[in-house]
């Protein structure tokens, strides 16, 4: 069994961890995130939106967050922001940000599209393009993610020929990296296995992530099937925050800091400090007002308290 060196982790909870939550957190508390994962040496940080503020109140304020960072703390650790976005709209707003990365997001899913972003996976397409071409002429580098590839929550299984075909026209619009979103967490290893098998024909596995939430327990274990495969890039929110408005009933996304101790068991690199990180999911799960959502932050935790072995 061969697995990756280093692994690439791109933390998601400023954006698809905070997204879902119901109460607005203060732009203070979402940098304080941020710069909290920066110190601890994450260095993708997915930081906001910028979609339709009815649609996605949590996010509102992504324009806000970005200009109150800490600019030198962010280029001293070598951190690339970035931010979703739907349409040219969303793009103007990332130009004017600042930020060097941005991520359209598309579904393998006809209804799933229509409920996220109102127009069919043909119009979403229509609609990236010029984004994407004006992105790129403009140095910046677009993400492209497609959400549903294990299953839906309107449609059920979903083809992974499907998600294939999605992933080629992503690519051929421009897009460097396609995340793979098991957005309702319905996959386990085998069948996540046989999809990035499938997207895989088409070119490089290193220009693929995965993106798995956890609603049934399987993202640890569908990460490490993807790892034996070649993958190397994996998205994560600390404390297992989040969660699509549109897939009900999914829970969180797998939490970074589970990711961060199953990597560095296996001796795979990340450069992240799995203490610093698990700071960081406490502080914001505290700001929520619940407990983190990783079994490994809760560990260390008690470690803490009790003063007990470190493993
Ligand atoms: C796509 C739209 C905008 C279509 O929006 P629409 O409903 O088709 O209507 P519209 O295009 O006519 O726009 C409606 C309003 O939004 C405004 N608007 C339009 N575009 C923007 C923009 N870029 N930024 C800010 N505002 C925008 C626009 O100006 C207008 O404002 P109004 O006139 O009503 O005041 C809308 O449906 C939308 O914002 N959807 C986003 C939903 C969302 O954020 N979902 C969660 C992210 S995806 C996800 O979580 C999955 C992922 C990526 O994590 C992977 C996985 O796990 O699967």
């Amino acid at each position: 069994m061969t697995l990756p060196a280093r692994v690439r982790i791109v933390e998601v909870s400023p954006r698809d961890g905070l997204q879902n939550e119901s109460t607005i957190l203060p732009v203070e508390t979402k940098v304080a995130l941020i710069e909290l994962l920066a110190k601890a040496g994450v260095r993708d940080i997915e930081a906001g939106s910028f979609v339709s503020a009815k649609r996605a109140p949590q996010m509102a304020a992504t324009a806000e967050v970005l200009a109150k960072l800490d600019q030198k703390l962010l280029s001293r650790s070598s951190v690339r922001l970035s931010v979703l976005i739907p349409n040219l709209q969303g793009l103007d707003c990332a130009l004017a940000s600042g930020v060097k990365d941005v991520a359209v997001f598309a579904a393998a899913s006809e209804t799933f599209s229509q409920k996220n972003i109102n127009c069919s996976i043909a119009e979403s397409l229509a609609r990236f393009a010029p984004a994407v071409e004006k992105a790129l002429s403009a140095g910046i580098r677009v993400r492209g993610y497609i959400s549903c590839v294990l299953g839906c929550p309107y449609e059920g299984e979903i083809a992974p020929g499907e998600v294939a075909s999605l992933a080629r026209d992503l690519t051929a619009m421009g897009c460097h990296e396609i995340s793979l979103g098991d957005t309702i967490g319905a996959g386990t290893p085998l069948r996540a296995k046989r999809l990035i098998e499938a997207v895989a024909r088409d070119g490089p596995i290193d220009r693929l992530a995965v993106h798995f939430h956890d609603t049934y327990g399987q993202a640890l274990a569908n990460i490490f099937a993807c790892l034996e495969l070649g993958i190397s890039v994996v998205d994560a929110s600390v404390a297992g925050l989040g969660g699509c408005p549109y897939a009900p009933g999914a829970t969180g996304n797998v939490a970074t800091e589970d990711v961060v101790y199953m990597l560095d068991g296996m001796g795979v690199e990340t450069g992240i400090d799995l203490a610093a990180l698990a700071e960081a999911g406490e502080f914001i799960s505290g700001r929520l007002g619940r407990r983190s959502g990783s079994r490994a932050s809760r560990a260390i935790a008690a470690q803490r308290r009790t003063g007990s072995q470190k493993m």
